[in-house]
């Protein structure tokens, strides 16, 4: 008679991070493929990453698989992998490509795209084509810098514009000038005060460049594209903007979800 056969059903959990200039984001996922469920999921600013293995993960399920993009710098990293030897997982980190996951790019130097750009590039192609027929892409990332990707129906990055976030402008409005220390204000339309002006600058400098992109798209493609922002202050830009943006929680898991679903077969 032959043996029994053993069926061992081992969950493969993967846990997805997102390292950026200001804060490191992390997703547990019941498995590496668009749609898993979520599990856990957590922040923490980049000065507190070393407290991760004793905070926020010392609780989770070891993951099985791990992918991440960072784009904060080597010791950054490294200090994330570090905190990572609570479990017995290997460090993966995307770096930018010529094609990936159904996108090709077209930067000069693939592999100088900052990879938060490209993975959130692939998250958003991805829900595009998930809920309707391919078309031109604009995708706006609002962090700690601002990115504003273009994208055609074919699935080729065009380019992208980078500029300051919020934040960065603020500050060096600060520190270039003496009359402008003054607390965050509203974003209106004619402003009435230096604090609104300041507000209102920032926010309209960001919805103005995001425009001229879409109008470059427009006419480059000869169709309307499909718009999509993401980021930790996009809730706070989507309000300003001079037409609909689809408001996404973190793309960047969508397309860390989308390659791993891809490199680790299940
Ligand atoms: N809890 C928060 N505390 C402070 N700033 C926040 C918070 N959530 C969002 N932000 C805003 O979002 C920006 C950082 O977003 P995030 O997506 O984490 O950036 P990055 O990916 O560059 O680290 C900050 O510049 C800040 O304006
Ligand atoms: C543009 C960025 C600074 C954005 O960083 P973030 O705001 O997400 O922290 C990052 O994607 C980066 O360092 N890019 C490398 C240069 C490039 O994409 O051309
Ligand atoms: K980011």
């Amino acid at each position: 008679m032959p043996p029994a056969k053993l069926v061992i059903i081992r969950r493969m959990t993967f846990l997805a991070i997102d390292v950026g200039n200001t804060r490191l984001k992390w997703a547990l996922y019941e498995a590496p493929r668009p749609g898993a469920a979520l599990l856990a999921q957590g922040a923490e600013f980049l000065d507190h990453v070393d407290r991760l293995a004793e905070g926020g993960w010392a609780q989770l399920p070891a993951p099985t698989r791990m992918l991440g993009c960072v784009v904060a710098g080597d010791a950054i990293k490294r200090r994330v992998e570090e905190q990572m030897e609570l479990w017995d997982v290997s460090a993966q980190w995307v770096v930018s490509s010529a094609q990936e996951a159904g996108l090709t790019n077209g930067y000069d130097h693939p592999a100088r795209l900052g990879c938060d750009r490209w993975v959130a590039m692939i998250g958003a192609r991805q829900r595009l084509l998930a809920h309707g027929p391919a078309r031109p892409l604009v995708v706006v990332m609002v962090g700690t810098a601002v990115t504003v990707e273009a994208i055609d129906t074919e699935g080729r990055f065009l380019g992208g514009l980078i500029l300051p976030g919020h934040g960065i402008m603020l500050r060096a409005l600060e520190s270039g000038t003496a009359g402008l220390h003054v607390p965050t204000g509203e974003v209106r339309p004619f402003p009435t005060n230096t604090s609104d002006a300041l507000t209102s600058g920032g926010t309209y400098a960001i919805a103005g460049a995001v425009e001229r992109m879409v109008q470059h798209v427009i006419q480059h493609c000869g169709a309307e594209p499909a718009c999509m922002m993401t980021g930790g202050a996009g809730w706070k830009m989507a309000p300003s903007m001079g037409r609909h943006f689809e408001l996404v929680d973190n793309l960047i898991f969508d397309g860390l979800l989308e390659i791993a679903a891809r490199r680790f077969v299940v």
